[in-house]
């Protein structure tokens, strides 16, 4: 649906060259909430809107659909954008029009008759949950309010993809989190492919199915939410999950348990989906002559799945850790011996 192919994008900052995006290659399936995070001056925004040319590539490809947006003269462009709506982090809604103008307006672009412009912005007002602020302007909205009208907007004439450019960074987290619950909607109905950015870790976890992680203009790794985020392999990426996915427990405490309780290991052991639900730390118990202390757990939701991490400190004898340790390999956890911090 979107494939990007060794994608550069440069600014001249007076003379000064900045590679914004560089050598990016992302490829998104139909149907497919696919979101880039970075912290701020990644890239993010530029590789977005070089999907929908509102940035033009320096050299690459960006295919939609097998078409090379690249190579589009103009008006080929105008039509092809139809096809792609837009959300943004401010809105960029016309203040002086009401909301059922603003959600008309690309409809008034492809002439369409007044009946049916009334009859969809009435339709798409309804499923963004708005039908009775049609008449209103967008300065008597609060912040969801006005992205929901952005998003009816974004899907007047019927977009097969929908971009959305840090569409939740101005909000506060309840608002957040029903606007994502509305794009997963509209997602789910519509099978609508979504391209977002974000540096919001709350963001890819709650709506995502892949993530790019960016960092200096490059893709640093890409993949399922739940492989990178259970395995990840640059500092980047480490930084986002911290105190969301990696647990830590705090040194003195650490200390303080070693000295209780010597000669065991402290561990920490991460699940995903139905190893949470398996009895599995009793039948290590059963198995092997081994005592797990839990020391801190948590269990979080990456979109549907369950992902737990538990930090616990076992005791026995060396040879029999080993063994406990490789049978919870085996049922499919990710264990980590934790360091001595001494
Ligand atoms: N129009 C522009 N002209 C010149 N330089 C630009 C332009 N837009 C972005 N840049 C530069 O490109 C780099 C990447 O910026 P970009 O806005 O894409 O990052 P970002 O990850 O979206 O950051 P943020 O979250 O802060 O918006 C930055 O160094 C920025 O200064």
């Amino acid at each position: 649906m979107i494939s990007i192919k060794n994608l550069y994008k440069t600014y001249d900052q007076g003379g000064r060259k900045v590679e914004a995006v560089k050598d990016v290659h992302i490829e998104i399936g139909k149907g497919e909430i696919f979101g880039v995070i970075g912290f701020s001056g990644a890239g993010k925004s530029t590789l977005i809107r070089c999907v929908n040319l509102l940035e033009t590539p320096t050299s690459g490809s960006v295919k939609i659909n097998g078409v090379e947006m690249t190579e589009l003269t103009d008006p080929e462009l105008r039509q092809a954008r139809r096809k792609i709506g837009m959300i943004f982090q401010h809105f960029n809604l016309l203040t002086s029009s009401t909301v059922f103008d603003n959600v008309a307006a690309p409809l008034r672009l492809v002439g369409i008759s007044k009946e049916q412009i009334k009859k969809r912005v009435d339709e798409l007002l309804g499923l963004v949950g708005l039908a009775d602020k049609g008449g209103f302007y967008p300065s008597q909205l609060s912040g969801g309010q006005k992205q929901r009208v952005a998003i009816a907007r974004a899907l007047a004439n019927e977009p097969e993809i929908l971009l959305c450019d840090e569409a939740t960074s101005a909000l506060d987290p309840q608002t957040t989190d029903s606007i994502l619950e509305l794009l997963l909607d509209i997602n789910k109905r519509f099978q609508i492919t979504i391209m977002l950015i974000t540096h919001e870790m709350h963001v890819i976890k709650k709506i995502c199915d892949r993530v790019a992680v960016m960092e200096n203009g490059r893709v640093v790794e890409q993949g399922t939410v739940l492989d990178i985020f259970s395995n990840p392999q640059t500092q980047t990426t480490k930084n986002f999950i911290k105190n969301v996915f990696d647990i830590q427990l705090p040194e003195n405490l650490q200390r303080k348990f070693r000295q209780q309780q010597p000669g065991g290991e402290i561990i920490r052991v991460s699940f995903v989906g139905e190893a949470t639900s398996e009895p599995i730390f009793a039948e290590l118990t059963t198995r092997f002559p081994l005592r797990p202390n839990i020391l801190f757990g948590n269990i979080t939701q990456i979109k549907e799945t369950t992902f737990g991490s538990l930090i616990l400190q076992l005791t026995g004898d060396s040879v029999t850790i080993q063994q406990g340790l490789q049978y919870l390999k085996e049922q499919g956890l990710r264990v980590e011996v934790l360091e001595d911090v001494e």
